[in-house]
């Protein structure tokens, strides 16, 4: 009997408080008041950070009362807790633990990085103005229910008919870690990641233990391991760890796609075709356009789990055909990229593109052939059939790498003014037959 509940009846898990890891390192600055903190005549035991150039003392671990008290007390520091820092001769910078419980209305957010990269993000929109999240983390009314799966565990269930292009949902990241703190010992490493979690506002810390741990490991690290999704920031790759998301489940045919906004630090699910009432909502967590051995392997060695798909588990005859087509979208998007004198490319090729991966059902993945067949119409001088293409391309790419991608920009570009397209007539020439239509 399967077990229909909403997201948020999930049962929550206990928050570990600090109290529960300890921690061993001796405070570097046991005796002393560095100047600038003293406060009122009372020593804060930590200096306090220049806002435009902060540094703060490494290697201290501050029981967490005394952390938000420090915070509180100082005039320049813009988060919650005084952050707890660590760095050896591997790291550059130190590695510190900055969390922001008022960050996205209350939802909280910590931030394990150097605080270069934190003082970044700190000056990105979500921070700045907080408005741009007004539609964000709404989950009074999902369209979908928590459902439980045999096999892979719990994963979304449509609640409502969701069309290409719906928003599923939006959501910011409850932690953000820069897997360069593994220079840091794992004893400090864990430090951070514990801190983190236990300062969190307590909605947010019972979100993350809901958290699946699949590699049975430290109990946090194991839970960002198991769910968080590569994303950048400033060009700077950090793990996010996003609970909602982080409930869908793997298809190599998923039916939705997701994109990292860097700006307002937001996570955007958009279902790529028609998802009908009690179907799953599934993503993609691999590229989806290789053989099917090579998906089931990518998965078992970076997810650690079997995929249970339907096109992973199909009969070998039918993974045959599908691994033929696969071959074959390969070898004709290659010869689709190629712009050399000797290029074979015609449009009808781009029209065989597009057809094989609907055959495939990789409908979420169609904005690279559109994009090929566009430039490829483009090129023979066909404006109607290049601008159709270019919407299709920019609509469905648009969900997969989201509003401000340059190729999206490029796209739209296209559609409004193919003939300003870069490759516009760029395979008409008489050597070619001159027609404007291509071989
Ligand atoms: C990000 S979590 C997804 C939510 C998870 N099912 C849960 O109960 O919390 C990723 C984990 O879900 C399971 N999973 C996701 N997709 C799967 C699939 N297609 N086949 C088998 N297991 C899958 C694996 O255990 C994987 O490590």
């Amino acid at each position: 009997m399967y077990r229909f509940a909403s997201l948020s009846l999930l049962t929550a898990a206990t928050a570990l408080t600090n109290d529960k890891f300890q921690h061993v390192q001796q405070p570097l600055f046991k005796d002393a008041c560095p100047s600038n903190s003293i406060i009122n005549g009372e020593c804060q035991g930590l200096p306090l950070p220049d806002a435009s150039n902060p540094s703060f003392a490494q290697n201290i671990s501050q029981a967490v009362g005394e952390a938000h008290d420090s915070a509180h007390k100082a005039a320049d520091i813009p988060w919650t807790f005084w952050p707890e820092c660590y760095s050896n001769e591997k790291t550059t910078e130190p590695y510190c633990v900055f969390t922001h419980q008022s960050f996205a209305g209350g939802r909280g957010i910590t931030i394990i990085d150097t605080a270069t990269n934190a003082y970044r993000m700190l000056s990105k929109p979500a921070f700045t103005h907080p408005e741009v999240l007004n539609r964000v983390n709404d989950f009074t009314s999902p369209p979908f229910s928590v459902h439980e799966f045999p096999i892979k565990g719990r994963g979304l269930v449509a609640n409502k008919t969701l069309h290409r292009g719906t928003q599923i949902f939006a959501s910011t990241p409850l932690v953000l870690a820069n897997p360069s703190s593994y220079d840091l010992s794992a004893s400090e490493r864990l430090a951070l990641q514990h801190r983190g979690i236990a300062t969190l506002p307590p909605a947010s810390q019972s979100l993350f233990w809901t958290l699946l741990d699949h590699f049975k490991g430290d109990a946090v690290e194991d839970r960002i391991n198991t769910n968080a999704f590569e994303v950048y920031i400033s060009s700077s790759m950090t793990h996010a760890v996003l609970p909602e998301i982080a409930m869908l489940n793997h298809d190599c045919r998923p039916n939705a796609a997701y994109f990292f906004d860097e700006e307002t630090l937001s996570h955007h699910v958009h279902a790529t075709q028609t998802i009908f009432p009690g179907e799953e909502i599934t993503i993609t967590y691999i590229n989806n356009e290789r053989s099917r051995d090579r998906r089931v392997k990518n998965l078992k060695q970076n997810w650690g789990f079997e995929c249970s798909c339907s096109s992973c588990s199909a009969h070998p005859d039918l993974v045959a055909e599908s691994d033929a087509r696969l071959a074959q979208m390969e070898v004709l998007a290659e010869k689709l990229g190629d712009w050399s004198e000797e290029s074979t490319a015609t449009p009808g090729m781009a029209e065989t593109l597009v057809s094989l991966y609907e055959q495939e059902r990789l409908f979420a993945s169609l904005g690279a052939p559109y994009k090929l067949a566009a430039e490829a119409y483009a090129a023979v001088g066909d404006r109607w059939n290049a601008v159709k293409y270019a919407r299709l391309g920019a609509e469905l790419e648009v969900l997969d790498k989201g509003f401000r991608d340059q190729g999206v920009g490029q796209m739209r570009g296209m559609a409004e003014k193919v003939e300003m397209s870069w490759s516009w007539k760029k395979r008409v020439s008489v050597g070619r037959g001159g027609c404007g239509h291509g071989h």
